[in-house]
């Protein structure tokens, strides 16, 4: 797929990775609707794309992705603003380990939801053009870190999804590919999360084994992200790819066995 005329809708577009697309996208041609929950970070933001890459070219929805109404309105608004969608990043997510069950609605169930708006949307199912949706997991699924269970809970859950919907995609002939994303540490603000009590719950006793980790790992910068997100939208020969970034590997993609009989 290429991006000149594209239009894209990027949730937790405001800051940190999702930003870093926005901008790869917009300076790829592609019209932006930036949807984020926090409103002074999405106009700042915004402010800056309209200086760099001129008006009209990107929005900013304020919108909480875990309000199913609110939601729906933002791909409706991102359409009747840029006429259509081809490309969906469902890209918000938090690290709550203390108030567990909003980190399932934000990462797993708020993307289930934007995939099946974005099918909606894009899918040849409801008459659409088709399109490609990527949907945002974490190296956290490979590694079994006893200090984020519901985390990680989350991020497996978003490859098991992606890949299963990626299949039904293609059966169902629905003309979207559903690709997946899974970096390591990135120097965004969800970073750090680790030192406060509030996200972490009891697990924060560990943030000195988390810094560790991040030490031991690296930490990837923002533009590298955007470079694999890239990929994996104009990639036409992926669907159901699972793209791993680390520091030491960088783009890369997980190999899955084929099941025997
Ligand atoms: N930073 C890292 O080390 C890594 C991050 N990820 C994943 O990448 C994605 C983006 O993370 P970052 O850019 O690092 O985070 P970030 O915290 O820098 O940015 C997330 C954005 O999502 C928005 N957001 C949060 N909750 C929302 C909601 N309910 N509705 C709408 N918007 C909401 C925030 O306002 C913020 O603008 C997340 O899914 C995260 O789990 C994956 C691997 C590593
Ligand atoms: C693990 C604590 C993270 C706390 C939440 C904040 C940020 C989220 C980060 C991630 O999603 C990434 C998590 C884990 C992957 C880290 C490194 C794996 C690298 C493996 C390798 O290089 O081979």
């Amino acid at each position: 797929m290429a991006l000149y005329r594209k239009v894209a809708l990027v949730t937790g577009g405001a800051q940190g990775i999702g930003r870093a697309v926005a901008e790869a996208l917009l300076k790829n041609e592609s019209k932006v609707a930036l949807v984020d929950l926090n409103t002074k970070v999405g106009e700042d933001c915004k402010k800056v794309l309209d200086q760099e890459f001129g008006e009209g070219n990107c929005i900013f929805i304020q919108c909480d992705v875990a309000d199913r109404g609110k939601l729906k309105d933002a791909f409706e608004t991102t359409v009747e603003k840029f006429g259509k969608l081809d490309i969906v990043i469902n890209n918000a997510g938090i690290n709550n380990e203390k108030n567990w069950e909003k980190t399932i609605e934000v990462n797993l169930t708020s993307l289930i939801k934007g995939t099946y708006l974005a099918l909606e949307h894009m899918s040849k199912e409801y008459g659409k053009d088709g399109g490609v949706i990527i949907n945002v997991s974490s190296m956290a699924a490979f590694l079994h870190s006893p200090h984020q269970p519901v985390y990680t809970a989350t991020k497996h859950g978003v490859i098991g999804f992606s890949r299963a919907m990626a299949d039904a995609a293609e059966e169902g002939d629905y003309g979207v590919r559903i690709n997946v994303l899974c970096p390591a540490f990135v120097d965004t603000p969800l970073l750090q999360s680790i030192e406060q009590e509030d996200n972490m719950g009891k697990f924060i006793k560990y943030k000195d084994v988390f810094k560790e980790k991040i030490h031991k790992y690296g930490v990837l910068q923002p533009s590298q992200i955007a470079e694999g997100m890239l990929k994996l939208i104009t990639d036409s020969g992926l669907n159901g790819a699972v793209m791993k970034i680390t520091c030491s590997k960088g783009i890369h993609f997980h190999t899955y066995e084929p099941l025997s009989a």
